[in-house]
């Protein structure tokens, strides 16, 4: 099992695991044409030849990441993967100069088991919210905001 960065063929496999948990609403869905374009933002978990686990990290603002389309499949949940990936994404904030990594998600346990606090959405760039119209519960956001300062 690695962890590595992604490359265009492990889009298919990003995009099922995503469409798994976008269907009973613990995401937002991803088009294809979207993850292509975040393939150099994604890490994978791979398990003989099988992506099992992904987590981008996009540069937002100045001094600012966020962590999104995060998900391990569910026959792998609760072994780790899920630590090391946010791991990988920390790290290369801090190799990118970025001291804020911030999520809006629904897993707030989870993140505040990574250190992850919860903030005032006001408080993030308004550049953030770019892609909320294209979510399908737009106006109406009950994702949490999360900031991790690294
Ligand atoms: C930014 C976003 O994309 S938000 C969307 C986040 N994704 C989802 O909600 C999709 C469904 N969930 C998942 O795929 C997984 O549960 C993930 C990605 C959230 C976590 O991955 P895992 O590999 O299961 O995490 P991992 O095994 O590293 O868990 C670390 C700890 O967090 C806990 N944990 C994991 N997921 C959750 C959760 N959803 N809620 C509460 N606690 C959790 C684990 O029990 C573990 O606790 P421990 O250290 O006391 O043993």
């Amino acid at each position: 099992m690695i962890i590595r960065k992604a490359n265009v063929n492990d889009i298919p496999g990003i995009k099922s695991i995503i469409d798994h948990y976008a269907k009973i609403e613990k995401m937002l869905p991803r088009s294809l044409s979207e993850l292509y374009e975040f393939t150099r933002s994604f890490y994978v978990c791979e398990k003989d030849g099988e992506i099992i686990g992904c987590c981008a990290l996009q540069v937002s603002w100045e001094d600012m990441a966020e962590v999104m389309s995060f998900a391990v499949r569910p026959e792998y949940r609760e072994k780790g993967i899920g630590t090391d990936l946010i791991k990988a994404c920390l790290k290369e904030a801090k190799d990118l100069g970025i001291n804020n990594v911030f999520t809006l998600t629904y897993a707030v346990p989870f993140f505040e088991k990574q250190g992850f606090e919860i903030i005032d959405k006001q408080l993030l760039p308004h550049k953030v919210w770019s892609g909320c119209i294209k979510c399908p519960k737009f106006p109406n956001c009950d994702e949490v905001a999360m900031m991790k300062k690294i």
